[in-house]
């Protein structure tokens, strides 16, 4: 998109939607509207008009104030200081623009994502030679971004051709050259420590990988009952209030990803605040040091319009491939996507489009996938492996899971992890319901816990799904006729499928041994939990009543188990397990003696 500002001027003002004459406007570019200079892009062209959607409030605008084409599609600086950072939904340093403007952010602010006054210590990477043919993803040198984070400076996708010159070691802020390159034409061209990248277009890679590893979250219902691959689609649907932001701060904070990506969609404006408070607080489990740097945040502003929520997915997905890029595993949390989606549906309503489901317009799945679509994991130009995860919070109205946002997320992502009010209410945390969650990945992820954890994990896995599912339907039947009914096997049925929930899928976010569980230690209480039950029922078939296991000291203990000790203190589990075992043979004992 050449002929960079080019004027036009307003035609019609509907809430974000604005009709502009704009010579050469281009679908996709981005403009400035009014005398105050507000972001638009436009998204549709009309005869001679342009149809833009704003992000700013488009209050007090008039028709015929004056517009700017930027001659360029809405795109995001990508280089070192994205980390730490906290961005609005296009990409603007919400921290510079408090500076800037104080509390009342002022419209049509205009400031760089990335600090041009900071200088960042370069290396050259030291195989690269005046000569070399480098490409999109060639090593140029790396940049340490944060403490824990190394920022690997690579040529731009879609740059080729034979180095130049490339700049020594040393102190470089974002708009020294250090490198140039010429290209097939001779042409000459600058590299520097940060380019710009249009939101809407996935950054190219090598080719797509399967994934391989699971993505460890420390959370037991997720990594042992619906396991997440680095690379994969998830999403956490859930009715208000049953817990969707612990889940995904618990994810943030735990998830063994090198980079986090929040993205505070349009939630409500408080519980935005809160993430931007208690973020920047954490302590990053695996360095040491806080969260923040090896985090960074975009959170929609509430003066910002609906329709911006749309964008800052983008934003967000963009920055995460950049990372992916330099071979890095990278969570996105996007949150929430059905905020994501009123935006298109507010958008096609001003359009006058067809709505098709609920008010969505037709094209809700296909723009759904192909956002899912961003995720994955992939070889790099350079070959390296790297990932994006992608999980979107889902808030379906009044908890409906068969509204549309909801149900074609269902089909597109592997992991669906179902918040349900039911548990929530019951305080049973977190509220991931067994029934109506799902992985794809178990298969995968079983060949990683085999091999590092236990060749039973999938087995033991299976025997207490197997058990959550009689203890549904033994239930429904204690709910018609009364406990009476139940033969003693029923009822030890029963109580293994509590000790799954209680010792095992529960886990407070607040307790501070329980908030983390390593993979060894959720092996260690599934495991412990399951030999429980085999172990009492072996005992009931030899003849021992239920009351009296039931009795039993240990099962109280089991289900305290996960926060007395630590992930480092499995030889106190271990412990604890001889004691199970010494106490069941005690039951045998005596039952013998008294046969
Ligand atoms: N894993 C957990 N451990 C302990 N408490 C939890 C856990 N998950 C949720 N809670 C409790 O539930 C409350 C509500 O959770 P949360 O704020 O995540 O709900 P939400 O679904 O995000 O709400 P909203 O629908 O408003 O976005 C928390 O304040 C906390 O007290």
């Amino acid at each position: 998109m050449k002929d960079a500002n080019r004027t036009g001027r307003m035609r019609d003002i509907n809430g974000p939607i604005v009709t502009i004459e704009l010579p050469g406007a281009r679908s996709g570019e981005q403009v400035k509207l009014g005398e105050l200079g507000l972001l638009g892009e436009v998204i549709s062209l009309r005869g001679g008009d342009a149809i833009v959607q704003t992000y700013e409030s488009t209050d007090g605008l008039r028709p015929g104030e004056p517009v700017r084409g930027l001659g360029r599609p809405l795109s995001v600086e990508l280089g070192p200081g994205l980390l730490g950072g906290i961005f609005d939904g296009v990409q603007r340093p919400l921290e510079a623009i408090a500076l800037a403007s104080g509390d009342h952010i002022r419209r049509g602010i205009d400031l760089n994502a990335l600090d041009r006054a900071r200088e960042w210590r370069f290396t050259p990477n030291p195989a690269l030679e005046p000569g070399a043919r480098i490409g999109g993803g060639t090593l140029l040198g790396t940049v340490p971004e944060t403490a824990t984070i190394e920022h690997r400076v690579l040529v731009p996708p879609g740059i080729e051709g034979e180095l130049e010159e490339i700049a020594p070691a040393g102190d470089y802020d974002l708009e020294a050259t250090i490198a140039r390159v010429r290209d097939a034409h001779g042409a000459s061209r600058r590299l520097g420590l940060y380019h710009r990248w249009p939101v809407r277009q996935p950054r190219p890679y090598r080719r797509r990988d399967d994934g391989v590893a699971p993505l460890i979250t420390g959370q037991r219902v997720i990594d042992t009952f619906f396991p997440q691959l680095k690379g994969g689609k998830g999403a956490v649907p859930g009715p208000f209030g049953a817990g969707k932001t612990v889940v995904q701060q618990q994810i943030a904070r735990w998830s063994n990803a090198d980079i986090v990506i929040y993205v505070g969609c349009g939630e409500r404006g408080n519980e935005l605040v809160d993430v931007l408070e208690t973020f920047p607080q954490l302590d990053d489990p695996y360095t040491g040091r806080k969260l923040m740097e090896r985090t960074l945040l975009v959170a929609n502003t509430s003066n910002m319009p609906v329709v911006a929520r749309e964008a800052s997915v983008y934003v967000g997905l963009t920055m995460a491939e950049y990372y992916r890029d330099m071979g890095y595993d990278v969570v996105m949390l996007a949150d929430s996507t059905s905020r994501w989606a009123e935006a298109l549906r507010e958008v096609s309503g001003r359009l006058g489009q067809m709505p098709v489901e609920e008010g969505y317009p037709a094209y809700l799945a296909s723009r759904l996938a192909a956002l899912y679509e961003r995720a994955g994991r992939v070889e790099t130009f350079a070959g390296a492996s790297g990932s994006v995860t992608l999980i979107g919070a889902v808030s379906p109205p009044g908890g409906d899971f068969s509204e549309p946002v909801t149900s074609h997320t269902k089909d597109i992502v592997e992991t669906f992890w179902a918040l349900s009010k039911e548990l929530a209410d019951a305080r049973h945390y977190p509220s991931i319901d067994w029934v109506g969650s799902f992985s794809g990945h178990v298969h995968t992820a079983a060949e990683w816990w085999h091999q590092e954890i236990d060749p039973n994990w999938e087995q033991r896995r299976t025997a207490a799904l197997a058990l959550l599912a009689r203890d549904a339907e033994l239930s429904r039947i204690v709910n018609l006729v009364g406990p009476e009914a139940l033969s003693d096997p029923q009822r030890w049925e029963l109580e293994g499928a509590a000790l799954i929930k209680e010792g095992v899928l529960q886990q407070s976010a607040l307790d501070d041994i329980d908030t983390f569980c390593s993979p060894a230690k959720q092996f260690a209480l599934l495991d412990l939990a399951i030999e429980i039950y085999r172990s009492g029922e072996s005992l009931i078939r030899l003849g021992v009543p239920v009351s009296e296991l039931q009795n039993l000291p240990l099962l109280a203990k089991m289900r305290r188990i996960k926060s007395l000790y630590s992930s480092e203190e499995l030889d106190r589990i271990q412990g604890f397990r001889d004691e199970v075992e010494e106490a069941m043979e005690g039951v045998r004992g005596e039952y013998a003696k008294q046969d």
